[in-house]
């Protein structure tokens, strides 16, 4: 069946449905890692995107039980050039087509990523529509131009009530604001007891559960339409240690005084080298996000720049010079991509373990 991506400046793309019949109108971004498109398509951080990805065939390995990063996937599309439609691979229990009709996800596949891909890096991310090639174009663009993104992602994602993935380790409260596993898998190795809690969570209420540290996850959207996180963080800040991922630690710049800004086209992919400050070491980092902290607006502020982007200098980490809180725009927790950066969850245990330490001599 015939199908085609229209996008926001009127270039319109014809090519093959897969997964689900329905339309769909997003963000178009890309990503530019060679392999881990589950991880990808159930990574809350795409909530109503629609997104491309710039290696060729897609769906040659299927889709697993274990690879998912959230269970219902909130990706809008998948854009592809060639979707495969024989699996092969012994953890393989569906096939992505599969996988999409059960989600209620329509694909597109015969299109030319790579063209796609120059056109959001040449002009910026832009909106588009899939749609059926019986529709009218200038019909659509019309009702492209007039539609708005909507900005509720985070309340969309995150879990409604808080629940626990026990352990007998520190305890760490996980905010949810589109979390992918990844983060809770790492917590779980190092045997935390993580308490998973809705964004809007009050900071009294995370008091209550008598954290040992308080994780940020990653999300979707723009930090800005998050107030009630911000608001959060900073009476938390200074009280007990944290540690944040990507929309975390925007969150986390914002609650200290700095701002935040959209890229063009974002970082979506498996190897974006990102350098330590301190070690000068460079890390191959995972990375997703579309928004990034601005290190102008740092000046003022009690925090110290850690980790920038090799690729085009924006920043990647920071750490507050007075609390123990630090925080990574890109994803120690990798799925999918290298584990470089995977060091950063022990370094989180080592601060709840010297915080700790420091209480029990001061009490
Ligand atoms: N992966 C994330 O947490 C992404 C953060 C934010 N939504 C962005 O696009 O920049």
């Amino acid at each position: 069946m015939k199908r085609q991506l229209i996008l926001d400046d009127g270039t319109v793309f014809v090519g093959e449905g897969f997964g689900a019949e329905v339309d769909a109108l997003g963000e178009v971004v890309f990503n530019t890692g060679m392999t881990g498109y589950q991880e990808i398509l159930s990574d809350p951080s795409y909530c109503g995107q629609l997104v491309t990805l710039t290696y060729p065939l897609v769906g040659n390995y299927g889709i697993n039980r274990d690879d998912f990063e959230s269970i219902s996937p909130a990706i809008k599309a998948f854009i592809v050039r060639e979707v495969a439609d024989f699996a092969s691979n012994w953890r393989n229990e569906n096939t992505l087509d599969e996988l999409l009709k059960i989600k209620g996800i329509p694909g597109i596949s015969e299109i030319d990523t790579r063209k796609l891909t120059r056109i959001i890096r040449k002009h910026g991310a832009m909106k588009g529509i899939i749609c059926s090639t019986e529709e009218n174009v200038e019909e659509i663009l019309h009702k492209l131009k007039a539609s708005k993104l909507p900005r509720d992602q985070v309340k969309q994602v995150s879990t409604k009530t808080a629940y626990p993935s026990p352990g007998r380790g520190f305890r760490v409260v996980l905010i949810d604001f589109g979390m992918k596993h990844g983060i809770l898998r790492e917590l779980n190795k190092r045997n935390c007891d993580v308490i998973v809690v809705p964004y809007n969570t009050t900071s009294d209420e995370i008091r209550r559960l008598r954290p040992d540290g308080i994780m940020l996850s990653n999300g979707p959207g723009d930090p800005k339409d998050v107030p009630e996180a911000i608001e959060t963080i900073k009476e938390l800040l200074g009280e007990i240690p944290l540690f944040g991922i990507c929309l975390g630690h925007q969150l986390f710049a914002l609650a200290c005084g700095g701002d935040t800004f959209k890229m063009k086209f974002g970082h979506r992919g498996s190897n974006h080298p990102v350098k330590d400050l301190k070690t000068g070491q460079i890390a191959l980092t995972s990375q997703n996000h579309g928004y990034a902290v601005d290190e102008n607006s740092l000046t003022n502020t009690r925090l110290k720049v850690t980790h920038v982007a090799i690729n085009d200098g924006t920043n990647e980490g920071l750490r507050h010079l007075d609390y123990p809180a630090f925080t990574v725009q890109y994803h120690p927790e990798a799925s999918p991509g290298p584990e470089d950066a995977n060091y950063l969850f022990d370094e989180f245990l080592e601060l709840m373990k010297k915080e700790k330490r420091e209480e029990l001599q001061h009490a």
